[in-house]
């Protein structure tokens, strides 16, 4: 990677501490964190990803699809663990079995049948989803959200993950599975960074060791972050993987 420019280096300083305690893997969202904005692949996420993943895990963790984040996963040689469809869906490895987090799923289908009577709204990758609903942002949130819990649901919630609103398990989220994931690779939450862009990313926030949130975040969303950077979407990214490795905050594979 090129040298880190001077924008960087208050960054680099925030990060030294992290030097005696090194992470040991990365969690990252996939759209609005290494995609731009029109969802294209952002080109300085891409070699960040390519220049680190031979070096220290990096676990890709979406609210899209297994399919597309598996996808993604080979494509970009990340050759690690997968979260698909806001924690419903752990891959531990790729040609593993998915374990497959969905015990709301009763509940969830009554509640899609409610919102369809009160909502007009279109569903997507309806073939493909097992433990979420993801659908367009044509509705009120927040009414849609009244009434989901009006109507006596306890198990499931609503969150907008900016490019798709989802119908998911209260207690399933990036969160829980990066949990999940960090059994698997038998470390701690604490010893990855996040990084992220949504409302869906905050409770892999939470459990990480450390979180940024991209510099194209809403407010309330890098609110819960640890660091909020400068930069925007993959370029965020970037900045992030570059200025921990800068600090020595990561341990990485010669
Ligand atoms: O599926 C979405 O709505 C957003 O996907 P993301 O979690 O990769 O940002
Ligand atoms: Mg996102």
């Amino acid at each position: 990677m090129s040298e880190i420019s001077k924008e960087y280096s208050e960054l680099v300083t925030r990060l030294l501490p992290h030097r005696e305690n090194p992470f040991l893997a990365i969690i990252s969202d996939i759209d609005g964190t290494l995609t731009e904005d029109d969802r294209s692949l952002s080109p300085p996420a891409f070699q960040a990803v390519l220049d680190y993943a031979k070096k220290i895990p990096i676990i890709l963790a979406s609210g899209n699809t297994l399919c597309f984040t598996r996808t993604v996963s080979k494509v970009l040689r990340t050759n690690a663990p997968v979260i698909a469809e806001n924690g419903g869906i752990v891959l531990p490895e790729y040609d593993g079995t998915p374990i497959v987090n969905d015990s709301f799923l009763p509940e969830m289908n009554q509640a899609i049948m409610v919102l369809k009577e009160h909502f007009e709204f279109e569903i997507f990758d309806s073939y493909d989803r097992k433990t979420d609903i993801a659908f367009s942002k044509t509705l009120d949130v927040e009414k849609a959200r009244n009434l989901i819990s009006g109507s006596g649901f306890s198990e499931i919630s609503i969150v907008d993950a900016k490019y798709a609103i989802h119908l998911v398990g209260k207690k399933v989220n990036k969160g829980t599975a990066l949990s999940q994931v960090a059994e698997i690779l038998g470390i701690s939450p604490k010893n990855f960074v996040a990084i992220g862009d949504s409302a869906n990313d905050i409770e892999m926030f939470h459990e990480a060791g450390l979180s940024f949130a991209v510099g194209n975040a809403p407010d309330f969303v890098k609110k819960e972050a640890d660091i909020v950077l400068e930069e925007k979407f993959g370029a965020g990214f970037a900045q992030a993987l570059l200025s921990l490795d800068k600090a020595g905050a990561l341990k990485l594979k010669k």
